[in-house]
């Protein structure tokens, strides 16, 4: 199963319009890939808080979602399109991430649970999902988590529960505590026994630097490919028959004594 990130910068001088059109065209360009995965907000910027609104989009009919999911369609790849402020027809917004499926139907959307900034940018101004989320893909269950989640190990035990063996998590996490990220990217896959294929964004923006660094982590927590800060297109082949084989040999999960039904 190949996967390639796409770790996109995110740089104010180009415009959202334009970061669309260029991120649907390396989509493109990804054709024979059998999952491409973009990272999180990265059409306005995670760190973006004020233009939150104004670029604010429907799941149904949204710009982003229209783009991705032609895109996906032209290349016929599986697309994790990172996610997007929504805004729901009832008002709220959220940080949504949208899987399409090649034929370009939106397969699965995911609303952030944990909110990022202490009770400013996202944390003020979205609304929390609250629904565990896998999506189907024909090679592995893919478990979907965004950024700040990953601090949050409760959350990708419940993925596992609900069968996740690939963990994808877009993310535009800060240059300043890369530290944290790369740890945290393999400590997921190493207490979940699952790959984690996690992409961040490039460049600066609202005065943030972006820590880029996309991993790819096996199930053993061994890091299969990593980027570097700047733009690039990661790609690596993964073996989702690892994660069983993992799981039945070094059997940790079924040791599990909190948080699982008792015997
Ligand atoms: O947890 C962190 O350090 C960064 C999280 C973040 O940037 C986000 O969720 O957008």
């Amino acid at each position: 199963m190949r996967a390639t990130l796409l770790q996109i910068d995110v740089d104010p001088k180009e415009s959202v319009a334009e970061r669309r059109v260029r991120a649907a065209e390396l989509v493109r360009a990804q054709a024979g890939a059998d999952l491409v995965v973009l990272p999180e907000l990265w059409p306005v910027g995670a760190f973006a808080a004020g233009a939150f609104a104004a670029e604010a989009e429907p799941v149904e009919g949204g710009p982003t979602a229209e783009a991705m999911a032609a895109a996906a369609r032209d290349a016929g790849v599986w697309l994790h399109a990172g996610s997007v402020v929504e805004r729901d027809p009832d008002g709220p917004l959220f940080n949504t991430s949208l899987v399409f499926s090649p034929d370009g139907e939106l397969h699965a959307g995911y609303r952030k649970i944990h909110r990022f900034g202490f009770d400013s940018g996202e944390a003020a101004l979205m609304a929390a999902g609250h629904e565990v989320v896998t999506a189907r893909h024909p090679a592995a269950v893919l478990g979907l988590a965004t950024c700040y989640d990953l601090r949050f190990p409760e959350l990708f035990r419940l993925l596992v529960d609900a069968g996740a063996e690939i963990l994808v998590i877009p993310a535009g996490w800060p240059a300043r505590r890369l530290a944290h990220w790369r740890l945290l990217v393999q400590a997921r896959a190493v207490e979940s026994q699952a790959y984690v294929v996690a992409c961040g964004t490039a460049g600066t923006h609202a005065g943030v630097a972006q820590a880029g660094h996309s991993m790819v982590v096996d199930p053993w927590g061994e890091i299969l490919a990593e980027a570097g800060p700047d733009e690039q297109v990661l790609t690596v082949d993964l073996d989702p028959g690892r994660v069983a084989a993992t799981r039945a040999e070094f059997p940790v999960l079924r040791d599990r004594v909190l948080g699982v039904p008792l015997p």
